[in-house]
């Protein structure tokens, strides 16, 4: 499903008008009618006491429409209009104007506290005051009836998004509505799936107000979910042998880290890879060796780390392999990062680079854009902070916009790791993951996601498909893990979960 920021919500009402001569009035229509009927059977509207809070905006437009389909489900509707008259669209002057001709009480207020004994009394609030057209922060007597409204015992309803809510970034700068579900118009809007915005939300529900669902197909940004990646799953023919699986070289750890090439490893062997080949300096292949009998460990430096002068070796052996991974694990070092460089500089094919090889590319600030092979980077936020030179906050506020520019700028397939994980191409796709948990912040879990998407890339899968397939199968099996321990599963369980993560994708609808 579509994610829309501010802007392009408002085009996509503007298309539905354009394109489709849908009034302006008809949208509003439905709006309000689809936040009665969307959330009917989660509340009772019959003989509810209902209070609508209504701004001058659309939003409030939507609102007046909901008050009269609330009171034709015979709720006791009561009005409460903040906000200069004068600013009314004609919709929603009209169906203001339509609320006073059915008797439904409708009050001008300019002190919240004129709303308090309805609000004490309501089973119901809906919220209609303020919605995508928000830039800043609420403040004053909204923000003061908002904080009443959130005050009451009622079910608060938000209309579109809840009034307060910053829609492109989804952060709550001043009075935010506590909402129990959120009816939204047309498609998803960022706020309702970034933190911690959706928080705020509750229940979200979307309701498609008539417009038709090829309208919005030229906004980037997707929210993934099941039926988006299923026809990705790599389907296996009965003649399938390990070397039409993928060949994989992961090229990991150090002395003291041998364990983030494991679990990279067994991320890939879970997913499916045919054949892999961990390549690692001697002191962790020792320690690893016979660990995972499946992989073949290849003992590629006699330093405890590798160096430039491991590049040559380490590249005879990766030149037979379908995919790589590095960086899990290799150290920080001076040398390390010398190798990363030339590694990236001198392999063809695609390159999964994560944790400590993304260290080196951002230290040694390596040119990207003039590696020959696709590259898929997978920072957690702290590492894109190192990459870009912006602060942990500012990526949080931005992580949308930011992946999709860092991906265009230097041409790589760009997952920028977190809650939730954006995937990014350079073309200017942009897939926002929809599974994945709190338990999953944990050591190892970035290493075994690498390793699935590496494992997907070598069964053919292109870079965007296994980034975008990887991160969700991923998420997927760390929320299989959290229906038993919502903490305390491994980064090892989840790699050992990505088969039945696969299998329920396969079953789902
Ligand atoms: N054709 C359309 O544009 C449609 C719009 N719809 C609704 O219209 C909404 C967008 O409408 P608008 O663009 O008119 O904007 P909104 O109604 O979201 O917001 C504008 C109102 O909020 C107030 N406001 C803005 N920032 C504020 C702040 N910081 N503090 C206090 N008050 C503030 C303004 O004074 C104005 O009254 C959508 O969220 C949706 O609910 C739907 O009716 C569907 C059709
Ligand atoms: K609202």
């Amino acid at each position: 499903m579509k994610l829309l920021n501010r802007d392009e919500a408002r085009k996509l009402d503007t298309l539905a008008m354009n394109t489709y001569g849908l009034p302006e009035a008809v949208l509003m229509e439905n709006a309000g009618a689809s936040v009665v009927a969307l959330t009917e059977g989660d509340v009772s509207w019959k003989d509810a006491r209902v209070v609508i809070l209504c701004g001058s905006g659309n939003n409030g437009g939507d609102g007046f429409v909901t008050a009269r389909y609330a009171s034709l489900a015979e709720a006791d509707v009561v009005v409460f209009l903040m906000g200069d008259e004068s600013h009314m669209s004609d919709a929603s002057r009209m169906y203001y104007q339509v609320c006073e001709k059915m008797v439904i009480p409708v009050r001008k207020i300019k002190k919240a506290e004129e709303a308090q004994p309805f609000l004490d009394d309501a089973d119901i609030i809906v919220d209609a005051l303020i919605g995508t057209g928000l830039r800043q922060g609420v403040s004053g007597e909204k923000a003061d009836l908002i904080d009443r409204a959130n005050a009451s015992r009622a079910v608060r309803i938000a209309v579109d998004i809840p009034s307060g809510l910053i829609c492109d970034s989804g952060q709550a700068e001043g009075a935010v509505i506590h909402a129990d579900y959120t009816v939204t118009m047309g498609t998803l809007k960022r706020a309702h799936i970034l933190y911690p915005g959706n928080e705020y939300c509750g229940s979200v529900k979307v309701s498609p107000i008539g417009i038709p669902g090829g309208a919005a197909d030229e906004f980037p940004a997707e929210w993934v979910t099941a039926a988006d990646v299923k026809p990705l799953i790599p389907v296996r023919t009965r003649i399938s042998h390990k070397g039409s699986n993928g060949y994989l070289g992961i090229i990991a750890g150090s002395q003291g880290m041998a364990g983030a090439g494991l679990l990279a490893a067994q991320g890939a062997l879970y997913a499916g890879a045919g054949k892999i080949s961990l390549f690692t300096p001697q002191s962790p292949a020792e320690e690893l060796t016979g660990l995972l009998p499946e992989i073949m460990v290849r003992p590629a430096s006699t330093y405890g780390e590798f160096r430039g002068e491991d590049v040559e070796d380490v590249l005879s052996g990766t030149d037979a392999c379908d995919v790589l991974a590095i960086g899990p694990g290799l150290g920080r070092k001076q040398e390390t990062q010398d190798f990363v460089c030339q590694v990236l500089e001198e392999s063809e094919g695609p390159i999964i680079v994560d944790a400590d090889a993304l260290y080196a590319v951002a230290a040694k600030k390596f040119p990207l854009r003039s590696c020959g092979g696709q590259l898929i980077l997978t920072p957690h936020v702290g590492e894109f902070a190192r990459l870009t030179g912006k602060s942990a906050t500012e990526i949080e506020q931005h992580r949308i916009d930011m992946a999709a520019s860092y991906a265009r700028e230097n041409q790589v397939i760009l997952v920028l790791k977190g809650a939730p994980t954006v995937t990014a191409a350079p073309d200017g796709r942009i897939a926002v993951n929809s599974t994945g948990n709190p338990g999953m912040a944990s050591g190892g879990m970035g290493d075994t996601l690498t390793g699935i998407i590496a494992a997907l890339c070598g069964q053919g899968l292109d870079v965007w498909e296994s980034a975008v397939l990887g991160v969700y199968l991923h998420g997927l099996a760390g929320d299989i893990q959290a229906e038993r321990h919502t903490v305390g599963f491994t980064a090892s369980d989840v790699a050992r979960t990505v088969p039945t993560a696969r299998e329920r994708l396969l079953g789902a609808d």
